[in-house]
């Protein structure tokens, strides 16, 4: 290996685990990759993890990334973490956690996200100003819950941070965020590119306790602090980028962003289901998120995201004593609508899950099935949504004939690929690699490092191809047999 070789290490620290990725800065070569599990913890919609637990999973991460890549410590020149969106941390004194933060998927939060939505003129008004409607997972929402459940620990609070933001700080001793993780807080203004003052006094956070915001996630805040480069065993020099959110680290890996397009929307199958675009437009509906994407040059990365993904169907796989490959397509009318966490999108905050048509002869595996077919149904009615609140006619064939980018986990699931190919009757691009939020950050490293625009550099690095699956009949019969459940449903699930 040339001794001038630089390699930089982007973090995914997201629900369940943190990966880290070795990357070889001037080929995008992936070096190694790192894990470490989360623990998360709760039950009737509180959804928890420990700060701390994040910290030391990086640390181990990192540190086994480095060792399985083979290269000397001293070659690593950049780190960037990409996080798990709109968690709580809140800070206390030394800049340690004050409690366990409360996750994206935590529901609790959600009838002071619908008081926050009724103010400030309504939902409109907050589109125009932050991008989103508050729903519980919105970090607003959660610091309200704070203010209102655990008084004494808001008024605790030194500092107020998203999970990729305690681990810059903790990695780099400053506090800071970028355009794209803030813009899942509801209080950033996606328009103007500034902390919206009036949401933080509705909210009665005083923006002294929040991070400053850097241009863009890509920037270089500072090199490693003393006590992080001990931790990870890397030189002080190591260059530390500002980092962002989960879903845009993913944009970045996949090289959408600046002049980026619609023609390629993203599925990401993992803990959330999500459906994303980047677009220069800043379009805007109710259950749409219209945040910013990181490059803060005005791109944008309006998203749809379910609560309920691979782990429901994980769980259902338990339950009924199956490995998750071993199902079977939910034929014969089950139906299975998998809310075991609630839902987002469509907002059922409340919501269990339901299982309908089941008979004496029903095959286990096509109650499996079904679990597949009800996840993968809610995102793809999420990526109709936002197909058409930027625009376009999702049924339209030039619509139509555009191919998904599927990635997380459940990419790498054949009855994964298999469902969406099914149930949405589009062309499937699946990039070969397998960590496109790790190496999303770490070309934000790499652009912290060289200056170079990180979606730029992970376009050349070509971290987004892969193997191109063709177009399956689209199953109709499935599609509104679970349309039809979904509705009949309806006034059950709102309670
Ligand atoms: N080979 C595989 N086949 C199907 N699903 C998989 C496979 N590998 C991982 N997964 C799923 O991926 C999920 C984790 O995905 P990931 O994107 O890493 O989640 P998160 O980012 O939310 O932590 C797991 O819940 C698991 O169900
Ligand atoms: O809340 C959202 C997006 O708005 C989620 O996508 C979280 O960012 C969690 O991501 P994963 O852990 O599922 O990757």
């Amino acid at each position: 290996m040339p001794a001038s070789r630089s390699v930089v290490i982007g973090v995914d620290s997201s629900t369940q685990s943190t990966k880290a990725a070795a990357v070889d800065a001037d080929t995008g070569e992936l070096l190694a990759v790192g894990r470490a599990p989360h623990t998360v913890t709760g039950a009737a919609g509180a959804r928890e993890s420990d700060p701390e637990e994040w910290w030391t999973a990086l640390v181990a991460a990192v540190r086994s990334a480095v060792r399985d890549a083979g290269v000397p410590a001293g070659s690593v020149t950049g780190i960037a973490v990409a996080g798990q969106q709109h968690g709580l941390v809140t800070l206390g004194p030394g800049g340690r956690p004050l409690r366990p933060a409360l996750l994206w998927n935590d529901t609790r939060s959600a009838p002071q996200a619908a008081a926050l939505a009724a103010r400030l003129g309504g939902p409109e008004a907050w589109t125009d100003r932050t991008g989103s409607v508050p729903v519980a997972s919105m970090t607003a929402a959660k610091w309200q819950w704070l203010r209102e459940h655990e008084p004494e620990r808001a008024a605790a609070a030194t500092g107020v941070r998203l999970p990729h933001d305690h681990l810059t700080e903790r990695l780099s001793g400053t506090a800071v965020t970028d355009p794209g993780d803030a813009s899942g807080t509801c209080w950033y203004g996606t328009a103007t590119g500034t902390y919206d003052r009036e949401v933080l006094d509705l909210v009665g956070l005083d923006p002294a306790l929040l991070p400053a915001l850097a241009p863009t996630g890509a920037t270089r805040v500072d090199t490693l602090a003393p006590a992080a480069a001990e931790a990870l065993g890397l030189p002080r020099t190591v260059a530390v980028a500002a980092g962002t959110g989960d879903n845009m680290a993913a944009a970045v890996g996949l090289g959408l962003g600046g002049a980026g397009l619609l023609d390629h929307p993203v599925v990401s199958l993992g803990t959330s289901g999500t459906v994303f675009a980047a677009t220069r437009a800043r379009p805007a509906a109710p259950g749409l998120a219209g945040f910013a994407a990181t490059d803060g040059g005005g791109t944008y990365l309006p998203l749809g995201c379910t609560l309920n993904c691979t782990l429901a169907v994980d769980r259902f796989a338990s339950l009924l004593g199956l490995d998750r490959e071993d199902a079977a397509p939910g034929g014969g009318g089950v139906v299975v609508l998998p809310y075991l966490d609630g839902e987002r999108t469509p907002d059922l905050p409340h919501a269990a899950g339901l299982v309908t048509g089941l008979r004496h002869g029903t095959d286990p595996r096509a109650v499996l099935g079904a679990a597949y077919e009800g996840a993968v149904f809610t995102v793809l009615r999420a990526l109709d949504g936002l197909l058409a609140a930027c625009g376009l006619d999702p049924a339209a064939p030039d619509v139509r004939d555009r191919p998904l980018r599927l990635i997380g986990g459940g990419a790498r699931g054949r009855f994964w690929t298999d469902t969406v190919r099914r149930l949405s009757g589009r062309p499937l691009v699946v990039p070969a690699a397998g960590e496109l939020v790790a190496l999303g950050a770490a070309a934000l490293a790499a652009g912290a490092v060289t200056g170079s625009d990180p979606v730029a550099l992970a376009a050349a690095w070509g971290a987004g191809a892969g193997e191109c699956l063709p177009p399956l009949p689209r199953d109709e019969e499935t599609w509104n047999r679970i349309a039809g459940v979904l509705s009949a449903a309806a006034p059950t699930l709102l309670s």
